[in-house]
């Protein structure tokens, strides 16, 4: 396969990058900083793009790749991808569903509790030397409360791809409101999921009591405004950032670009 030529579009894990290296000519868009240049010249022999949830395939990039064939993802969202123009491409789609579901779901919990049981600001008192002048403060109980989960299983993707968009924003002012003083917020699917400015003024004016937050509208910026809050936790967007499932997503990128070029059936197809 060395003679396939793909395109990594963002920084992998080294595992795949290594992998990728090893099985096809590689290139790699960021070490093109004339990327116009680049795609002139060598737009035409690529044939694959491999992303990840922090860049993929937008409708400039796919027109720059006349002979582009498939875009395997090493991600579970493809919100990066023009999943519209692929699918009049005829460009096929993979992405790594599944495998990673259990280190969100175990991550998600960490952030529960480490916002509701205040463990970062108990880790910080413990630092800064302050607990010889007392205990700290009582935090919140997880334990028996309730925990509303908005999210795309199967059923709400399927929904997604028939009204493009419901998502963005779908919390608001209003669910905010609804949470209330005691209720806690956290994110760990997308940053445009939440209006985020809204969850910074309900912050600092009290009407949420907290928030954990794996994803950032914006990222990898995240609003100054969050920074200085006791109440909130911040993660990089680590959802499924652990050596053993980042090695099988990498592993389902291989296998579903390798399934493709030997005209294979596809191991997950998006497209
Ligand atoms: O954000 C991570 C993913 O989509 O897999």
């Amino acid at each position: 396969m060395g003679s396939i030529t793909v395109l990594l579009v963002t920084q992998v894990a080294s595992y795949l990058e290594q992998q990728l290296n090893k099985r096809y000519n590689l290139f790699r868009l960021w070490d093109h900083p004339q990327k116009s240049h680049f795609l002139t010249q060598h737009g035409a022999s690529i044939r694959a793009v491999v992303g990840r949830s922090t860049g993929g395939a937008d409708s400039e990039l796919i027109d720059a790749l006349p002979n582009l064939e498939i875009i395997s993802s090493s991600s579970v969202g493809v919100d990066k991808i023009d999943l519209v123009k692929c699918k009049e491409k005829g460009i096929r789609v993979t992405n790594t569903p599944d495998v990673l579901t259990d280190e969100v779901a175990d991550l998600t919990i960490g952030l529960i509790l480490a916002l509701l049981r205040r463990i970062c600001e108990c880790d910080r008192y413990v630092r800064s030397g302050n607990w010889k002048r007392g205990g700290y403060e009582l935090a919140t109980k997880f334990s028996g409360k309730t925990v509303g989960i908005i999210g795309l299983g199967r059923i709400g993707t399927a929904i997604a791809k028939r009204a493009e968009e419901q998502t963005h924003h779908i919390i608001n002012r209003e669910v905010i409101s609804a949470l209330g003083p005691k209720g806690f917020l956290i994110n760990i699917g997308r940053g445009k999921h939440v209006d985020e400015p809204e969850l910074i003024s309900a912050l600092l004016e009290g009407r949420l009591g907290g928030a954990g937050l794996d994803v950032y509208e914006n990222e990898p910026h995240v609003p100054q405004e969050l920074l200085g809050l006791q109440n909130v936790v911040l993660l990089p967007h680590v959802g499924s950032a652990t050596v053993e499932t980042r090695t099988v997503m990498a592993d389902l990128v291989l296998g579903n670009l390798e399934a493709h070029f030997l005209g294979k059936p596809l191991l997950t197809p998006l497209i």
